[in-house]
C-alpha cells in the first residue's frame, strides 16, 4: 500500500486529579486539575507493524500523572506540567517529545462566620487557568500559560463604526453597544532550557496569571472600545510590558452579540440607539477575533 505515517502522537486525555495539601496549622488546601499527555517519538512501528513494545500505555501515562502529582508540587501548574513533560523525554529513550496540557479548576476557600474556613471551598467562577508544556528531547521546555472561560460584559463604552462598507454590508455603525466576550488568553514564556530553569522562574507564574487577569478586566472596563481588535491589542501590549519573561501573547475573543430590538411598531416604543434598554442576546453566530502580539525586534535588544 502506498501509505506512510506522516505524524503520530498519542496519550491520555481528561485525567482528573485532585490534590489535597495538609498544612502544619491543621488547615488544608485543594487543587483540582484535568491533565492531558501526548507523546511523540519512535513509535511508528506500533501503528504500521502492530509493535506494541514501543507503546508507553496511555494507562501508564495516567498513573504517571498521578504519581507526579503525589511526588511534586502541583502549584504553580507550570511547574507540574514542566516536570511531567520532562519526565517522558528523560525516562524513555525512544520518546522525543511530550505535550502536556493542564486545566486548573477553581476552588476558592469559603468564608464562614466571617473567617476563612480551614477545609471548605466553593466554585466562584467558571474561568480556568491553563498550561501547555512541551518538552522536546535536548531542546528544553516550552511553556504557554493561559486564562480561559472568563465571561465579561460591558453595557456601554463600546462603539463600532468606520468599518469597510460595500454591497455586502448591512450592519449599521454604532457609537454605543453592549460588548461581551469569553476571554481566552495565553502567554508564551521564553524557552526554559531545563527543569532547574523552570524552578528559578517559579515565583513568576502566579503573579503573571494575576497580572493578565487584572490587565484583561481593567482594560475591558476602562477602554472606550473602538473594536474588539483594538481593545485586545491594548491588553496584549500591557501584558508584554508587565511580564518581561513573556515573549508573546495570544487572545481569542468571541464577540457575543446583543442585538437592539426595534419596538416602535408597538405604540411607538423607543428602544433603539440612545433609548435602547431591552436587548436580544444572541447565542450564534458570534464574531471571533484573534491575535498574537510579540515583542518588536527592537525591544528585544
Ligand atoms: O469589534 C468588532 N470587530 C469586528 O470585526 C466586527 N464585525 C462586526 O460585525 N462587529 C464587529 N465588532
Amino acid at each position: 500500500m502506498p501509505a506512510q505515517l506522516s505524524s503520530a502522537r498519542y496519550g491520555k486525555s481528561n485525567v482528573r486529579i485532585l490534590k489535597r495539601e495538609l498544612h502544619p496549622d491543621g488547615t488544608q488546601s485543594v487543587v483540582e486539575m484535568t491533565v492531558e499527555s501526548l507523546l511523540e517519538g519512535d513509535i511508528e512501528t506500533s501503528y504500521t507493524k502492530a509493535d506494541n513494545s514501543v507503546i508507553v500505555a496511555t494507562d501508564t501515562q495516567k498513573q504517571t500523572a498521578y504519581i507526579t502529582a503525589k511526588q511534586n508540587p502541583v502549584t504553580p501548574p507550570e511547574l507540574y506540567a514542566a516536570i511531567l513533560a520532562n519526565h517522558y523525554v528523560t525516562t524513555y529513550n525512544h520518546i522525543h517529545a511530550a505535550h502536556i496540557t493542564v486545566v486548573v479548576h477553581k476552588w476558592t476557600r469559603m468564608t464562614v462566620d466571617g473567617k476563612p474556613h480551614p477545609h471548605s471551598f466553593l466554585r466562584d467562577g467558571s474561568e480556568k487557568r491553563t498550561v501547555y508544556a512541551l518538552a522536546r528531547e535536548g531542546k528544553g521546555i516550552s511553556i504557554k500559560s493561559g486564562l480561559k472561560g472568563l465571561l465579561v460584559l460591558k453595557s456601554t463604552g463600546s462603539a463600532f463604526y468606520g468599518f469597510h462598507r460595500d454591497e455586502y454590508t448591512q450592519l449599521p455603525e454604532t457609537w454605543d453597544r453592549i460588548l461581551s466576550t469569553e476571554v481566552d488568553a495565553a502567554w508564551q514564556w521564553k524557552m526554559f532550557p531545563s527543569i532547574p530553569a523552570v524552578k528559578d522562574a517559579v515565583a513568576k507564574f502566579d503573579p503573571a496569571f494575576q497580572s493578565v487577569t487584572k490587565i484583561t478586566t481593567d482594560t475591558f472596563a476602562k477602554d472606550n472600545s473602538a473594536s474588539v481588535q483594538n481593545t485586545m491589542y491594548k491588553m496584549s501590549d500591557q501584558i508584554l510590558e508587565a511580564v518581561p519573561l513573556v515573549e508573546s501573547v495570544d487572545y481569542s475573543l468571541p464577540n457575543k452579540h446583543y442585538f437592539e430590538i426595534d419596538l416602535s411598531w408597538h405604540r411607538g416604543i423607543k428602544n433603539t440607539g440612545k433609548n435602547a434598554t431591552v436587548y436580544a442576546p444572541q447565542s450564534d453566530p458570534n464574531g471571533l477575533i484573534e491575535c498574537t502580539v510579540s515583542r518588536s525586534p527592537k525591544s528585544k535588544l
